[in-house]
């Protein structure tokens, strides 16, 4: 799914309007009906509700929805903070609609000693400001905001938690922290950023029918990682296959005390879907990973406790996986960097391959075209440097994506994938069951796997981050978040390939 900017959402409606054609209070009265919908989907019994409006087309969205919920006998009460200034044309229109119907739930406020007490069951639906935003709100506004954010209240934001901008970081401004957010049609990319995680809540697309022509015919970098695309992308199995159609990869993962991120990668990549596997790992590591990973071969480094050396020859591999539990033993660096020397296919760089690459910059230049990087956002800091927010955090991602010809994926919970084409895809699987340790040792195996099989490196990052997510999903509904395992991750990899089948069939 494109992300669109503010600006570009705005063209859409225009465009929507032109061709479907549609007038402008008819798509915001569909807008609301999206927004009631959800609102009595949600909360089936709740009956009261406090909604601030301010006076652009986001408060229009707040007045037609006040209109709504009304004919649908529920007791809402409006608040208008008074700026002085006009309404737009469809703030105006509405606020007559509503005037005619329901006077009595009008109420405009301008000073603090006039803001309302809520009731404790309400809830709070903050039309303030949506993507019309163009500064920082001051004054009586951030007072408000201060306010609503005050109460215990459930606060559902319409398009937009009032305050945040769509496109770019906000610098500290006063926001209205919503527990949920229903963005029409499509996401925004704020919507997306840990930074804004307070904010915004849990995040719902609410469609509000805007023409898929516009959507087809405009270009956009950034991208949502769904259904659809996914299923351009997953290759099902050839009927006559044989293990030699999926390549051979190799994970180098492990150490003593971690033997266990390397049985992890190595059990992910084997349920990637890929033909071979072999597994280097330190010597101690022999019986652990022939006993928990059968499947994979395994070559040990003479040494008992690190991997110190490559003493194998990496070329006939398709993909290799490098990092989990591997430690930053002096040994071990000079083993990243005889592998960075002698192998020149893209790789999968992790964890401590990727702190050991951090320490030395002039290595960047070795790392293969094509390489998948997965930071966490402190090993992102390491390899590059820090940034303000995380706007400026995806503009550098992207930048040493095309200067290193390879793709990062900045992990999180919509992890952030940069290609060097400088393109960038969000993705919306996964939970915060995941947040526990082993779960990117197991990424980097599935990326391992993946990439053997022939995937381009694009590909791999975007179908693999995506699958990881959702069998992370899948484990949270069997196990719970709390309960839920690294391993659960990868027994769940089973269901989420069927899953996947299946939407190719269904788009
Ligand atoms: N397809 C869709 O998505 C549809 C979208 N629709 C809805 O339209 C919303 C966008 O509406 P919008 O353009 O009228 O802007 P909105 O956010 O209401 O702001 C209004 C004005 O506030 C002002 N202002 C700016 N910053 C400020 C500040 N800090 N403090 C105080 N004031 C500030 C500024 O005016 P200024 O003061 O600069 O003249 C600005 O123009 C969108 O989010 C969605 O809810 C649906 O109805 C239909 C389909
Ligand atoms: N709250 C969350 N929501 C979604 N995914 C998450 C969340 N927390 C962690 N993850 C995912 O789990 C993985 C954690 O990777 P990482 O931090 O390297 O863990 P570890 O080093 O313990 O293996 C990443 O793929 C990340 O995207
Ligand atoms: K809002």
């Amino acid at each position: 799914m494109k992300l669109f900017t503010a600006q570009q959402i705005r063209d859409w409606d225009s465009y929507t309007m032109q061709e479907e054609p549609i007038a402008s209070i008819d798509l915001m009265e569909r807008a609301a009906t999206a927004c009631v919908d959800w609102l009595q989907h949600r909360f089936p019994k709740q009956e009261f509700y406090t909604i601030f409006c301010g006076k652009g087309n986001n408060g229009g969205d707040g007045l037609a929805i006040a209109r709504l919920l009304m004919a649908r006998n529920c007791s809402v009460t409006v608040y208008i903070p008074e700026s002085g200034q006009q309404g737009s044309y469809d703030f105006q229109a509405n606020l007559e609609r509503l005037n005619q119907v329901y006077p009595e739930v009008i109420q405009f406020i301008e000073t603090p000693e006039e803001l309302p007490l809520v009731a404790t069951g309400n809830i709070i639906i903050d039309a303030i400001l949506g993507t019309g935003i163009n500064r920082p709100a001051t004054g009586f506004t951030a007072a408000l905001f201060d306010y609503i954010n005050s109460l215990s209240n459930i606060v559902v934001a319409i398009d937009m938690p009032s305050g945040l901008y769509a496109d770019k970081a906000g610098d500290n401004n006063p926001v209205i922290e919503a527990d949920h957010t229903l963005s029409f049609q499509g996401y925004k990319r704020a919507l997306l950023m840990a930074d804004n995680a307070g904010a915004v809540g849990e995040v719902h697309v609410l469609p509000i029918g805007l023409d898929p022509d516009y959507y087809n015919q405009t270009n956009t970098p950034f991208e949502v990682i769904d259904a659809a695309l996914i299923a351009t992308i997953y290759k099902p199995r050839l009927r006559f296959a044989h293990k030699g159609n999926y390549g051979h990869g190799l994970v180098i993962a492990g150490s003593y005390g971690k033997n266990g991120a390397a049985v992890l990668a190595c059990r992910a990549a084997v349920r990637s879907g890929i033909g071979l596997l072999t597994c280097y790992t330190q010597d101690s590591g022999y019986i652990v990973l022939q006993t928990s990973v059968p499947e994979a071969m395994l070559i040990t480094d003479p040494d008992p406790d690190h991997i110190t050396e490559l003493q194998l020859d990496t070329t006939p591999y398709r993909a290799v996986g490098i990092g989990p539990g591997i430690g930053t033993q002096p040994a071990t660096i000079k083993a990243v960097y005889q592998l960075l020397q002698q192998y020149r296919q893209p790789m999968v760089i992790d964890a401590d391959a990727l702190n050991i690459l951090a320490k030395h910059p002039d290595w960047y230049d070795l790392i293969p075209s094509g390489s998948i990087l997965t930071p966490h956002p402190k090993e992102f800091e390491r390899l590059f440097g820090a940034t303000t927010n995380n706007f400026t955090q995806q503009q550098l991602a992207l930048e040493k994506a095309q200067l290193l010809n390879c793709i990062i994926i900045v992990k999180g919970h919509h992890s952030f994938i940069a290609t060097p084409a400088g393109k960038g895809f969000y993705n919306t699987t996964g939970n915060a069951g995941m947040a526990t340790g082993g779960s990117g040792d197991v990424l980097t195996g599935l990326l391992t796997g993946i990439l053997a099989q022939g995937y381009t490196p694009e590909d791999a990052a975007i179908f693999g981050v995506y699958l990881h997510g959702l069998a992370g999903d899948l484990a949270a509904a069997a196990n719970s978040m709390e309960a839920m395992t690294a391993g659960d991750i990868i027994e769940y990899l089973g269901q989420s390939f069927q899953q996947i089948g299946r939407y190719g069939r269904s788009i």
